[in-house]
């Protein structure tokens, strides 16, 4: 026997230390994990704001490479496995990508310093290419490192444990949930507050250098303690290209079988039976066992659909929620953190108290049936979003339709006007005041006239759009304006001044001197309190406004502005705050956690499980790559399944999720759960072959015996 053969047969019977009952190697893994998850969920916090206020792209476009993203990160997981399981080993695999990991993540860090393309020193890149294309190989190196480890961290924290151990082994499972949601909660805090903060060599900007650099260090931190761990491992060599020995199993037993396509041929009692001819029975069973599980995976993708969407659906909720809890304001993407807050609750809650109860009142709660009631769960919540979706559609404005136009009238002339639009509506406004809300029109050219003076203008209105028709001191130059025709984003508040004064006026907030008569571009303040300071050079005042989220507003300022000192200033409320609260989508969230808890826990056990020894890496991949068809069809849908109403999406996609829940249960009904050793154990003693360790054993004393007899032959042989 080679020395190899005899490490790894030591390694293999290697007795580990352990600390109450678990092995101490776990220790470094549950770490590793933790800062790991910090890295990746801490860089996702801040990646849709940064493709899309420093890429400055749009919507549409951040969601989709955002989703495209997640979605390669689940689908590298095979990568990753068939790398562990044929090729490296677990542990030289989890160390290799987890340095193209960090490399990723510092390539990510870098791609968002402004100043190094920033020639001109203005505070945005010069060369926006270069930034792309560092931040889509920082993105590409990411995703291959933490889909690439992913199978195996859970699987090689799995392989720590010995037989007798299998109480905390779930246990294990467990904590090491608790740990990625750990990391998860934490980095989606602070990741959050580190791009608010202002940083730059040049000119001072959101320093998403900060944002992206703290997650790097933490894959850093991660790489280091898993390599401090070292010395503790049980570390399972790879078994070969055991992939590649599947699927030529797998295409054999499928060409045998069409080759004896005919009735002259008994059938077997499986269709993989029809590869007994050239491949072993314990490969073929291996194989059964890893396709059972894997067809019982094929309804899961829709679990994940619905659960992801609280990365973008419900968060872009919030944006229409209002977020004041009195002691602390919530931002819209904040709220995502109540998932990690909720999950390190209820799993304790569940293994300790929920799981045991239902156990003692003899009910069987096996783990497929624990994931069909988690899709419940999820289809539940998003019952629930739908209803709150409701209540906020009562509260949001009447948008115009492709086909409508919507219109309304700022009198800033010195006394009060009759305006009629098209001949029909007439309306009458004040000084300084707008006309009540929007007039919405079923066509666009239109003729307005003011009714005391003579003037009559015809004017072309955008379909599908929202305009101000500002009627100057001067009402002979009256013109249009644009209006915002959604929430602003991110439950801030848009603000725009019309210059009643007659001089140019410089205002705090705007980005450019505000000319007499002419109205502002929008500019968005965040919720609370916002003074404004208006000047002309010479005299200045200021005034105050309180905003709630996701208003919109037109001030329109008086010609008595410093006389009054800004108290003559006019809001004109145009589009309401937010007034449903963020509170309500606590109830989705619990929904949608205790699905998680029960269909994801349940199934990163169930995956680890219900594998063959050789084949965990490869069972864990299959399970990470049903998310990853999940993020697939939340893009699908995004862009081909355009219902009119929000609550209607979501309502569908509960429905699905009940029916594919149905189609689970049945299979799950057919399913019998196996312990993959005493399978394996039985085939080889079936086959003759006696247990794995005891022959290793017996073939170390038969070779250290040929040793011997060899040694003693070349001894006579010399003294001949
Ligand atoms: N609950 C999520 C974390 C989050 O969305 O913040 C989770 O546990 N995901 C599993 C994972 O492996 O990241």
């Amino acid at each position: 026997m080679t020395d190899e053969k005899m490490d790894e047969t030591k390694k293999k019977t290697k007795k580990t230390a352990e600390c109450c009952g678990f092995p101490v190697s776990i220790f470094f893994i549950v770490v590793n994990e933790f800062c790991e998850r910090f890295s990746y969920y801490g860089m996702r916090a801040v990646l849709v704001l940064y493709f899309r206020y420093f890429l400055l792209w749009d919507d549409d476009l951040a969601t989709s490479i955002y989703h495209a993203f997640v979605a390669l990160c689940y689908l590298t997981p095979i990568m990753g496995a068939i790398i562990a399981d044929s090729w490296l080993g677990k542990f030289k695999t989890i160390i290799y990508l987890s340095v193209v990991y960090a490399v990723g993540q510092v390539v990510m860090a870098v791609s968002t310093i402004h100043d190094i393309t920033d020639t001109d020193r203005d505070g945005t890149p010069n060369n926006f290419t270069l930034h792309i294309a560092l931040s889509m190989l920082g993105l590409i190196l990411i995703a291959l490192g933490t889909g690439g480890i992913k199978p195996c961290v859970a699987a090689f924290g799995g392989d720590q444990f010995q037989e007798h151990q299998s109480r905390q082994l779930n246990t294990f499972f467990s904590v090491f949930y608790l740990c990625i949601n750990g990391g998860s909660l934490l980095s989606t805090l602070i990741t959050p507050v580190l791009r608010a903060q202002e940083c730059g060599i040049h000119t001072q900007q959101q320093c998403y250098p900060l944002a992206f650099g703290v997650p790097a260090a933490l894959m850093v931190v991660s790489l280091v303690v898993f390599i401090s761990g070292s010395g503790m491992y049980v570390k399972t060599d790879p078994e070969g290209n055991i992939i590649w020995a599947v699927c030529k199993c797998i295409g054999f037993a499928i060409k045998n079988r069409f080759r004896h396509r005919s009735s002259a041929h008994p059938k077997r009692e499986h269709w993989m039976d029809w590869a007994n001819e050239k491949y072993d029975k314990l490969l073929i069973a291996q194989v059964k066992m890893v396709l059972k599980v894997l067809f019982l995976y094929i309804p899961l993708p829709m679990f994940w659909t619905l659960f992801d969407q609280k990365g973008s659906r419900w968060t872009l909720q919030a944006t229409t929620m209002s977020g004041d809890f009195r002691a602390f304001i919530l931002q819209p993407d904040q709220m995502q953190t109540v998932n990690p807050i909720l999950i390190l609750t209820m799993v304790p809650i569940m293994d300790r108290i929920i799981f045991p109860l239902i156990k003692k009142c003899g009910l069987d709660f096996s783990p497929l049936k624990r994931m069909t009631v988690g899709m419940l769960f999820a289809a539940m919540a998003f019952v629930c979003a739908a209803l709150v979706q409701i209540e906020i559609d009562k509260t949001l404005p009447d948008f115009p339709s492709s086909s409508e136009s919507q219109l309304k009238v700022v009198n800033m002339f010195n006394s009060s006007l009759n305006v009629t639009i098209s001949h029909k509506d007439t309306l009458l406004i004040d000084s300084l005041e707008s006309s009540a809300g929007y007039v919405t029109l079923d066509h666009q050219e239109i003729t307005v006239s003011l009714n005391s003076s003579g003037i009559t203008k015809n004017f072309s209105l955008i379909a599908g759009g929202r305009q101000t028709l500002i009627i100057p001191s001067d009402p002979s130059v009256m013109y249009l304006k644009e209006d915002i025709k959604s929430k602003p984003r991110e439950g801030r508040n848009a603000v725009r001044f019309v210059n009643g004064w007659t001089a140019v006026l410089n205002i705090t907030n705007l980005e450019s001197n505000l000319e007499p008569t002419v109205i502002s571009n929008y500019s968005l303040v965040a919720q609370g309190t916002r003074k404004f300071v208006l000047s002309n050079g010479a005299q200045s005042c200021e005034f105050s406004q309180t905003f709630g989220f996701g208003s919109s507003y037109t001030f329109l300022i008086p010609s008595t502005l410093f006389s009054t000192d800004c108290k003559s200033i006019k809001a004109v409320e145009d589009i309401q705050p937010n007034s449903v609260h963020m509170a309500l989508q606590i109830p989705q969230y619990f929904l949608i956690t205790t699905g998680e808890v029960l269909f994801s826990v349940t199934g990163l056990q169930f995956s680890y499980s219900q594998a063959p020894k050789n084949m965990k890496s490869v069972l864990q991949a299959g399970w990470l790559c049903t998310n990853a068809v999940g993020n697939i069809i939340v893009l699908i849908v995004a862009e081909l399944g355009k219902l009119p109403k929000q609550w209607a999406e979501y309502l569908l996609f509960a429905s699905l999720l009940v029916a594919v829940s149905v189609i689970f249960s049945v299979m799950a009904y057919f399913y019998t759960y196996i312990d993959p050793a005493e399978v394996e154990a039985q085939i080889r003693s079936e086959l003759g072959f006696e247990p794995e360790e005891e022959k290793k054993k017996e073939t170390l004393e038969m070779e250290d015996k040929d040793k011997d007899q060899q040694n003693e032959q070349e001894v006579k042989q010399t003294k001949i």
